[in-house]
């Protein structure tokens, strides 16, 4: 199935230029995944099944202004959000050098001025604040709400892309006014400020 077939079954709908994007998206991950090992699943179907993780939670989550994505790793879910919302300010925050380059090339391709790549730990973030987090296969809800206390406002939503063991993540971390919409083994985590 293509990628503007899958989104579009999930009721998600993007302009013509987003699917050429992530043409391009596609084409350098395989090229740079197999050589510098940046995500363990590179075939097509893979990369679209992240594509629409990545971009599902745009179906229930408010507007914002601006987000940072912790630990972005390939892409997933910030520079996929990035590719998809150019009027919004993004930020990827991602450590590793081999990631961080990756992400710069597919910025400088695809000439995504919304974009900043930080390459640093969350923990060290200290000149951003967002209305939005976003984190998917990081670490747990209360250390990601530790890690990021820098970056956050007092109306600061967070959206965390949680598998099965949220529940208990969840009495850890000691939060309220919380949303969680499932998708197949997926559990999205709206925290909402
Ligand atoms: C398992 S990968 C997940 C990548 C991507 N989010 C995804 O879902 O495919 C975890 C990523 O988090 C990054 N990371 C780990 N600790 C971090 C921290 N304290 N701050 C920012 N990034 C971190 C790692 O470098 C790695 O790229």
């Amino acid at each position: 199935m293509s990628l503007k077939s899958l989104l579009e079954r999930n009721n998600l709908d993007f302009e013509d230029s987003f699917y050429e994007d992530c043409k391009i998206f596609i084409e350098l991950l395989q090229k740079w995944g197999k050589v510098h090992n940046l995500s363990g699943r590179l075939s097509v179907e893979d990369i679209n099944e992240n594509i629409l993780d990545s971009l599902y939670p745009l179906k229930f989550i408010e507007s914002f202004s601006s987000f940072a994505d912790i630990g972005t790793g390939a892409g997933y879910p910030g520079l996929i959000l990035a590719i998809a919302k150019k009027d919004i300010k993004a930020f990827l925050v991602e450590p590793r050098v081999k990631r961080v380059a990756f992400l710069n090339f597919v910025k400088a391709s695809l000439g995504l001025q919304n974009l900043t790549i930080i390459q640093k730990r969350a923990e060290d973030v200290e000149d951003i604040k967002v209305d939005l987090i976003t984190s998917r296969a990081v670490t747990n809800t209360k250390l990601l709400l530790e890690i990021t206390v820098n970056m956050q406002k007092s109306d600061t939503s967070y959206l965390f892309y949680k598998g099965s063991m949220l529940e208990s993540e969840l009495e850890i971390a000691k939060i309220n006014n919380y949303q969680i919409v499932s998708r197949n083994d997926r559990n999205y985590l709206y925290i909402k400020a």
